[in-house]
């Protein structure tokens, strides 16, 4: 990771405090890779694209750093920006099946520049599989 992508790499916690927790009420749009939420960082207004999660379409950490790398490279008047992203795994118990089991939640979030009207038909093609996972990782 370079010094370029090491600065924009938005932490976790950051972003649900902006999203307030990703908050239904913080939903800007929807599209086939994630919702899109409004927050602002750093004093500027950003779209937060939480990207869905599909087991069974995992991007492990070459393919998303690479993606993200894409994004970085694009500079495009009529292309919107890559302001940040956030790859980053939380930890929680959760009910199943009567116990309580220990679950890794992969989040993989894109931030771009807020545009009214605004799409990421541009940045997301057909090559781009974005999904966060959840995954269990033992059982308590
Ligand atoms: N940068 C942005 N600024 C403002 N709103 C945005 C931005 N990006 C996305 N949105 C909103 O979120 C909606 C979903 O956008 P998104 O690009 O995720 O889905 P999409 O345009 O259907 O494309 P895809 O099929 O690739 O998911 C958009 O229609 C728009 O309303």
């Amino acid at each position: 990771m370079n010094d370029m992508t090491a600065a924009m790499n938005i932490r976790l916690h950051i972003l649900e405090k902006i999203t307030n927790g990703f908050s239904p009420d913080s939903i800007i749009g929807r599209g086939e890779y994630g919702d899109v939420y409004k927050g602002v960082y750093n004093g500027e207004v950003i779209a937060v694209k939480l990207l869905h999660n599909d087991p069974q379409q995992v991007l492990d950490d070459t393919q998303f750093n690479s993606e993200v790398g894409n994004l970085l490279r694009v500079e495009h008047p009529n292309i919107v920006r890559l302001r940040g992203y956030c790859y980053e795994a939380q930890y929680k118990y959760v009910e199943h099946n009567g116990e309580k089991v220990l679950c890794k939640h992969m989040y993989r979030v894109l931030c771009f520049e807020y545009l009214q009207g605004g799409s990421l038909d541009k940045h997301l093609n057909g090559t781009m599989e974005l999904h966060f996972s959840m995954v269990i990782i033992f059982y308590a």
